[in-house]
């Protein structure tokens, strides 16, 4: 795996007149579970948002598959959920897909169907006739994830897409990202709960805008001596602030 997904070099993003990310750099490597933890407003939501191409930057560069985040040749090879809901809950889930595909330009019907593919993918054939405001919280959250492997994007973003399931459900949707992540395609994916841990290739932890740690999940234990990420952050904090 050669080729980096996404690379930052000295961000620094300032929201309401407030740095909130200062000089980060990061290498995200292809193909990888790519786990973005950290307290709550440390700037995961700050640092995805650059990464897609929404967040209006002050400094320094963010690419992905080496052209500038939000650039139009990357439309299609991001793929990006927010914490917000964003598919329409008095439609059908075939039917988000079919509008949400037309968006995107993928393909909506016959045999290469996008619509069926990303389905098949999140496991909701089944209920592709279901409103989606009848679903559980599980289904919701597959249907956001089928919306943005619509297009089979290179990269896909997924701010804290557990939050609020059950032990069940999150297993599940952790398998799922393995399963997507082996198809070639990366996933950065964000949560507070650091013992998500176990379940990414690779680890970024941030504190206040930076990052602390980057890098596999036994490389950092070993690194602080320490038998879990929360204590392996912690003594990160503790070592920063020595
Ligand atoms: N719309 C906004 N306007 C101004 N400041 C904001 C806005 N959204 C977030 N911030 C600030 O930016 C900082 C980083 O927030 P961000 O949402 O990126 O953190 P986070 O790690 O994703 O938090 P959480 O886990 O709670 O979602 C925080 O200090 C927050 O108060």
């Amino acid at each position: 795996m050669n080729e980096s997904a996404v690379e930052i070099s000295g961000l620094r993003v300032v929201r309401a007149g407030r740095t909130v990310i200062d000089g980060l750099d990061l290498t995200v490597p292809s193909g990888q579970v790519v786990g973005l933890l950290g307290p709550s407003g440390c700037g995961k939501s700050t640092l995805m948002r650059s990464i897609v191409g929404v967040q209006q930057v002050a400094a320094g560069t963010v690419a992905v598959f080496g052209r500038p985040a939000g650039s139009a040749a990357l439309r299609r090879q991001v793929g990006y959920v927010t914490q917000a809901p964003s598919v329409y809950d008095d439609l059908t889930v075939a039917e988000n897909l079919r509008y949400f595909a037309t968006v995107v330009g993928a393909p909506t019907s016959g045999p290469s169907s996008d619509v069926d593919r990303v389905l098949a993918q999140v496991d909701l054939t089944s209920q592709a006739g279901a409103r989606v405001g009848r679903l559980s919280g599980g289904q919701r959250s597959r249907v956001s994830l089928a919306v943005a492997l619509l297009g089979t994007p290179g990269v896909l973003v997924l701010d804290e897409p557990t939050v609020g399931l059950d032990p069940v459900l999150r297993r599940d949707l952790w398998n799922l990202f393995a399963e997507i992540a082996a198809t070639g395609t990366t996933l950065l994916v964000s949560s507070h709960v650091m013992d998500e841990a176990t379940r990414c290739d690779r680890l970024v932890l941030m504190r206040e805008g930076a990052v602390l740690a980057d890098g596999t999940l036994a490389a950092l234990l070993e690194r602080t001596g320490t038998d879990d990420v929360e204590q392996a952050f912690l003594a990160l904090v503790e070592r920063a602030a020595a």
